[in-house]
């Protein structure tokens, strides 16, 4: 598991390095520029050709006259921080390969934070500074056509608070980025490198942070963005993903820092992958040692929901898998299900009665449950006299609770997760959703990672939050996300019935004696990675199939 960084977590690892003694913030921002430049040349190693070494010595600084036609330029835009201080190394670094390069700043050098000062002026024997304003971008890459590379150094961690002035600059960066990589015109537009992260936007939250228009809604400001030590939160969340193009992970030694004081196990956030060791079965099991899980049904035409979901968690490996269907359906449900079996539930005594058997160890109650059925059958599967198994909710066992979310909460115990969307979470938890939503007037934003910790905190469970990125939380402060983001975009999952299986494999695993984060954890990234197998043109129905070709690949 790779971990997701906050700001002030990133902060406390640098400090602890630089305390040790071991680094200084001089050379933590020297190893950070040299790791933009080697991702630059990693990425487009077209650009790295016939660079000829100028040598580390100072030089004079490069006069307009010094500077040919044809040779490779650079703009970098430096902003009033550290992530400005980064800027002016790879500025000096590109240029002392043989590059024009031209340096903007945004604010005002005197003030400029010490080791960023230290390269401005390391900068200064080499070139000079330009004053960046709105309008600064306007023309330059038709103007200098040899334009390769843009260098978007403006702020990292430390935005704090909304950022407007420089609209102009960030609409032609767009406009470059877009663009960049096609020639037209004579013109080839530059490559946009953001520096750890993409301009404007919170580092904690992924939001865009700015009352007006927001450009993040829709369009990409980097072709590449280059995170240190880990990716930040922002680069899997909320506007975060479709701002910064690609990430590149540049490692500043700063490993053996991470266990700062101040870094609680359950403060941390992971990328959520499986441990795929626990899905291999063994020879000596019988299909009950694979648990049995119980799904309940909707009522006649209202039962697909719930076959997929059965599917689901049938493939995932439970050994056997019971649909609850209502007596009405038994007809329509026996005529479409083989491997699975059926039971009649109309009643909450009914499911209790079931209940008695010790051996259904997983249930999912929601699919197209229907309102009324949900709410009569949540409170008989959470009845305080049968042991507390295992229970995934969702969709209508959700929404059935949206007058009296309190009703749900004190009924479920620590082996249930919910499993919402963005609807059915704001009907729960309609407080934190208007927080989550509200538009952020300063950093760290309200992120999705802080809404679903409280929500599992209020619900006393897991929580996992839909979405392409999936937050999933315990009431213990334990989260991970599951990113469906760069390599990992899955936009054919959202289709009908896709949250339906993912409750079916969650319910698997839980069956198959999952912990609830960890079947929470795993099912959402399989669900991702059968999409990814199958490609465009997915269904519900095909999500299940994909399994055996993806645990094949994992080696189960
Ligand atoms: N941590 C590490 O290990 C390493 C970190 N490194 C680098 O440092 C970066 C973090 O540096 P940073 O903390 O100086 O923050 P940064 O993003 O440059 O900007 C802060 C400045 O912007 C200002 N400001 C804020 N909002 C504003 C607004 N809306 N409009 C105008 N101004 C605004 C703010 O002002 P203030 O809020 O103090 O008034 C402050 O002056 C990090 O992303 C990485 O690139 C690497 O060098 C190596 C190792
Ligand atoms: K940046």
């Amino acid at each position: 598991m790779t971990e997701l960084l906050t700001a002030a977590q990133m902060r406390a690892i640098e400090q602890a390095a630089i305390e040790s003694g071991e680094t200084t913030g001089v050379e933590l921002m020297e190893r950070a520029g040299q790791g933009v430049v080697d991702a630059i040349f990693e990425e487009w190693p077209e650009l790295a050709e016939g660079d000829q070494e100028r040598g580390a010595a100072p030089r004079p600084a490069a006069s307009p006259r010094s500077i040919s036609a044809k040779m490779k330029r650079a703009v970098v835009l430096c902003g009033p921080g550290n992530n400005g201080g980064d800027g002016f190394v790879v500025a000096r670094l590109l240029f002392q390969r043989g590059w024009a390069v031209e340096v903007f700043l945004y604010g005002n050098a005197e003030k400029l934070p010490s080791d960023a000062r230290v390269n401005f002026e390391r900068w200064l024997e080499l070139g000079e500074v330009r004053a960046l304003e709105a309008r600064s971008l306007d023309g330059y890459a038709e103007d200098n056509p040899n334009t390769k590379i843009a260098i978007d150094a403006l702020f990292g961690t430390g935005l704090s608070r909304p950022f407007h002035s420089l609209a102009g600059v960030q609409m032609e960066l767009n406009y470059w980025e877009a663009c960049s990589g096609r020639e037209g015109h004579g013109i080839s537009f530059p490559y946009v490198v953001a520096i750890d992260v993409v301009s404007g936007i919170c580092s904690d939250s992924g939001k865009y942070l700015g009352v007006d228009d927001n450009p993040y809604d829709y369009c990409a400001m980097a072709n590449l963005t280059v995170s240190f030590h880990e990716r930040k939160l922002c680069h899997v969340l909320h506007h975060g993903p479709r701002g910064s193009g690609q990430i590149s992970v540049c490692d500043l030694g700063l490993k053996r820092f991470v266990r700062v004081p101040n870094l609680q196990p359950n403060d941390r956030v992971f990328s959520s992958d499986p441990s795929f060791y626990s899905l291999s079965k063994f020879g000596d099991q019988n299909k009950f040692g694979s648990g049995h899980a119980l799904i309940l049904s909707g009522g006649p035409v209202q039962t697909g929901a719930a076959r997929l979901s059965a599917r689901g968690a049938l493939r995932i490996g439970a050994g056997l898998v019971t649909l609850g269907v209502p007596l009405a359906a038994q007809q329509e449900v026996a005529a479409q299900v083989t491997a699975i079996m059926l039971k009649p539930i109309e009643t909450p005594d009914d499911l209790t009665a079931v209940l008695q058997d010790s051996r259904i160890n997983a249930l999912c109650l929601g699919p197209a449950l229907g309102l009324n059925r949900a709410r009569r059958l949540v409170a008989a599967a959470l009845d305080a006299g049968l042991e507390a198994r295992p229970t995934v909710f969702d969709a209508d066992a959700l929404s059935a609770f949206a007058d009296e979310p309190s009703a749900l909460f004190e009924m479920l115990h620590e082996n249930c997760v919910l499993t919402p969307h963005g609807g059915e979470f704001a009907r729960l938890f309609p407080d934190i959703a208007e927080k989550l939503n509200a538009v952020p007037t300063k950093g760290p934003a309200y992120s999705k990672v802080d809404a679903t910790r409280k929500a599992a905190k209020r619900a006393g469970c897991v929580v996992l939050f839909k979405g392409a990125a999936t937050v999933i939380a315990a009431p213990d402060g334990r989260c991970s996300i599951n990113s469906a983001h760069y390599e990992r975009s899955a936009p054919w999952l959202a289709t009908a019935g896709s949250g339906d299986v993912l409750a079916g494999f969650i319910t698997g695993l839980l069956a198959r004696g999952f912990s609830p984060m960890q079947a929470a954890e795993t099912a959402a990234w399989l669900h991702v990675e059968c999409a990814l197998k199958f490609g465009p043109g997915l269904i519900a129905e095909d999500i299940p199939e994909q399994l055996p070709a993806v645990f094949k690949d994992l080696g189960v």
